[in-house]
């Protein structure tokens, strides 16, 4: 099938080396942006037909640039057009090639080549953590300041890796020495650009001192406990942590966009803003902006009704990296995947770096237009899977160690036992069998961990909670009205409860934080997420708060069950 392409177009695949097969994904490194977009935009179809025969099963490309590959020059004439010569050895090799049934690339003789990845292991051994500022709340009011972030702590940094390139190079030079004059080449399908992303260079330097706050460090809003120095990798996560670890290294350059997918609390979240945080460490004044599909959804809505759009594609075109989460909240919202559309366009066409996270791969994203889903599988896509007893196990040590908490290898054993998809409810779990011997001036051990789990998880499987179900029951045992306590009423009892009520449905519903912070009334997200935080903290420290949330739970299960 490659001999039957066009000279150029083989040309394009000249340099091109397959690095490895993972599952459906077919990894192929390029030297130069330019034959990247070349293969994505013009290639990608007639090679996933052609690999796809190969392999008998449906494979994927993943291009990456790797700069050290050699662009081999035409020794005749310079120029793109392949001799007769060069294309007679290569519909020679392509035959040879497909007779093996090996490799599609006319230079390559064994495929798949032996599993690598470039840059696996290569990040930071200090985490580039941002000191959080969040306000206490304990005067008579609630406090509801969504979480600030403040700059980054000194930390040291890894070798940087080589600058950037800016983005947008003519093609002539893009495509290196070899290739003398471009001009019989067409140009790739330019996706429709509204706003032309600014043309920076990103650096390798050192990273913010925490005296000198980088301009934008407020606006990334990531968390400083989701890097990845905290991300503990297992057979479950190797590969998207592995593509996560290559974006943030080279931004724009490796796979964009990345795409990683899975179920809930299975750490989506954590690798987009441990990618942020590492860019952040490597690339001095590199402007990197996270945020939920929910989110964006809600800005643009205000943006129309403020009348200030400008302002909004400024601030999600103006960046080097956009980590955009729970992408499938796009779906049905046609205004939304409209303008996101051209929100990725403008960062694509500049080589802006991409990373979305989806709860389904984006075939399964059914209401979403076909444009904007095809554009998701431009890059590559990867998916995260539960973690093995294993991994639980070391994601429980190492939860234990950052947050002090005590508990013997047998205990964490136990948990990882029995709690095996969700790793935030895995994590759930460990803070209330410590928080629950902490209170009662115990020893964790086995005898106690088996008296909360089984609180905690029923026999007989899971029913499934609503919101409502949660906000109903915490309102009845709190004595409280639903409009109370959802409304905007700040009282320190309301407070409590509410908080209470909202790490209740951070616990037990798959539900996003900024749907939950709809439900209490359109909060804010990061108002949840303090929510959530305080309660984990006062489990530990307040008897009352402990008993509270373990009744509630307990009213809550029940009532699922029986409804
Ligand atoms: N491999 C891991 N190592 C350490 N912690 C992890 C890992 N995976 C997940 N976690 C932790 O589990 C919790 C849930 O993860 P996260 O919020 O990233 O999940 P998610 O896939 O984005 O879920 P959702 O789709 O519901 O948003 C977080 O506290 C995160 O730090």
């Amino acid at each position: 099938m490659v001999a039957d392409l066009p000279a150029n177009q083989r040309a394009w695949l000249r340099d091109s080396e397959p690095l490895t097969l993972h599952g459906s994904t077919a990894i192929v490194e390029v030297p130069n942006d330019f034959i990247r977009n070349q293969i994505e935009g013009r290639l990608r179809g007639t090679l996933e037909k052609s690999l796809g025969e190969i392999f008998a099963g449906e494979i994927r490309i993943a291009v990456t640039v790797n700069p050290d590959i050699e662009v081999t020059p035409d020794p005749d004439t310079q120029a793109i057009m392949i001799s007769e010569r060069e294309i007679a050895a290569a519909d020679a090799a392509a035959a040879a090639a497909r007779e093996q049934q090996q490799s599609p690339f006319p230079h390559q003789s064994v495929y798949p080549p032996q599993p690598s990845f470039p840059n696996q292991t290569a990040y930071p051994t200090t985490s580039p953590g941002l000191i959080p500022g969040v306000p206490s709340a304990t005067g008579p009011e609630e406090t509801e300041a969504p979480e600030a972030y403040a700059a980054p702590q000194a930390s040291p940094i890894p070798p940087p890796p080589p600058p950037l390139t800016p983005m947008a190079p003519t093609a002539r030079e893009d495509m290196g020495p070899g290739y003398g004059d471009m001009s019989t080449i067409q140009p790739p399908p330019v996706a429709p650009v509204d706003e032309p992303a600014p043309a920076r260079q990103l650096v390798p330097g050192p990273p913010t001192r925490p005296s000198e706050p980088s301009p934008n460090v407020l606006e990334t809003r990531l968390n400083p406990k989701y890097t990845f120095e905290t991300f503990v990798i297992g057979s479950s996560n190797r590969f998207p942590h592995a593509a996560a670890v290559a974006v943030s290294e080279a931004p724009g350059k490796a796979y964009n966009p990345l795409l990683v997918y899975g179920e809930s609390g299975l750490g989506k979240t954590h690798l987009l803003h441990a990618i942020g945080h590492y860019v952040r460490s490597l690339y001095s004044g590199a402007k990197v902006r996270y945020v939920s599909s929910e989110e964006f959804t809600n800005e643009f809505i205000n943006a129309i009704r403020d009348d200030r759009q400008d302002r909004f594609k400024r601030r999600y075109r103006d960046v080097d990296v956009l980590l955009i989460d729970d992408i499938q909240f796009l779906e049905g919202k046609t205004q939304t995947q409209e303008e996101f559309f051209h929100t990725f366009n403008t960062l694509h066409n500049a080589n802006k770096q991409i990373v979305l996270t989806s709860d389904r791969p984006p075939k399964r994203l059914e209401a979403l237009e076909d444009r904007l889903r095809n554009r998701f599988e431009w890059g590559l896509i990867t998916d995260v899977q539960p973690p093995d007893i294993e991994t639980r196990i070391a994601i429980l040590r190492k939860k234990a160690a950052m947050e002090r908490l005590t508990a013997p290898p047998d205990v964490l054993e136990f948990i990882a036992s029995k709690i095996q998809t969700n790793i935030r409810e895995l994590e759930g779990a460990l803070i209330r069998v410590t928080a629950f011997a902490n209170l009662n001036r115990q020893d964790v051990d086995l005898t106690l961990a088996e008296i909360v789990l089984k609180d905690l998880i029923p026999e007989g499987g899971e029913p499934e909670i609503t919101a409502g179900l949660i906000i109903a029951q915490t309102a009845a045992y709190f004595g409280l009205s639903i409009d109370e306590l959802t409304g905007p009423s700040r009282g320190r009892h309301l407070v409590m409860a509410r908080q209470i009520a909202m790490y209740l449905c951070r616990e037990l519903t798959e539900d996003s934080l900024p749907k939950i912070g709809k439900h209490f009334g359109g909060r804010d997200h990061t108002t949840v997420m303090y929510a959530e935080r305080k309660i984990n903290q006062l489990l530990a420290e307040r008897r009352a708060v402990f008993n509270q949330v373990s009744e509630l739970t307990n009213r809550v299960k029940m009532q699922a069950r029986q409804s």
